[in-house]
């Protein structure tokens, strides 16, 4: 029998980097999927939206962080039991304010990432990120 799956939905993520090479990692509050889980700020595209705009309302939602610009950097789709998502991550070197936990959500700078458990999906990211450091 062929299984029929959803089509996929848009995230967009963004990677904050500061300049000693810093990235900031949020982690998943609880209520939703894989709470207590870390990832990299974001969430999904709405209907008509961007994806950079997505990832600039994401960001001012969750964190109360303008981003100024950032750069496409790579996609990774995704089968989870729960959704199948296609991520678009984006480099961020210039935004506006100090990020604050507007959702209750923990949030950590980190060199060598040693949040734990990530995202299924953004595992294969943090070996790629010495790319842009
Ligand atoms: N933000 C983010 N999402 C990720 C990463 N890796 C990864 O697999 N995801 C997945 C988890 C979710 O299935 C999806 C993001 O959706 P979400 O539920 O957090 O989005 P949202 O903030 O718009 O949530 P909501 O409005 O539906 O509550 O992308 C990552 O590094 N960052």
């Amino acid at each position: 029998m062929t299984e029929v799956s959803a089509p996929p939905v848009d995230v967009a993520v963004g990677i904050l980097v500061r300049p000693n090479g810093d990235v900031l990692l949020g982690q998943r509050p609880e209520g939703k999927p894989y709470a207590g889980y870390w990832e990299f700020p974001g969430g999904k595209v709405e209907r008509g939206e961007s994806i950079f705009a997505a990832l600039q309302r994401e960001f001012m939602e969750e964190l109360g962080v303008e981003i100024i610009s950032a750069e496409a950097w790579c996609g990774v789709q995704y089968q989870y039991p729960h959704a199948n998502v296609r991520l678009h991550f984006y480099i961020c070197r210039e935004w506006r304010g100090e990020p604050q936990s507007l959702e209750g959500q923990a949030f950590a700078w980190q060199g060598s990432v040693a949040v734990s458990p990530l995202l299924e999906a953004t595992v294969p990211l943090i070996e790629w990120l010495d790319q842009v450091r």
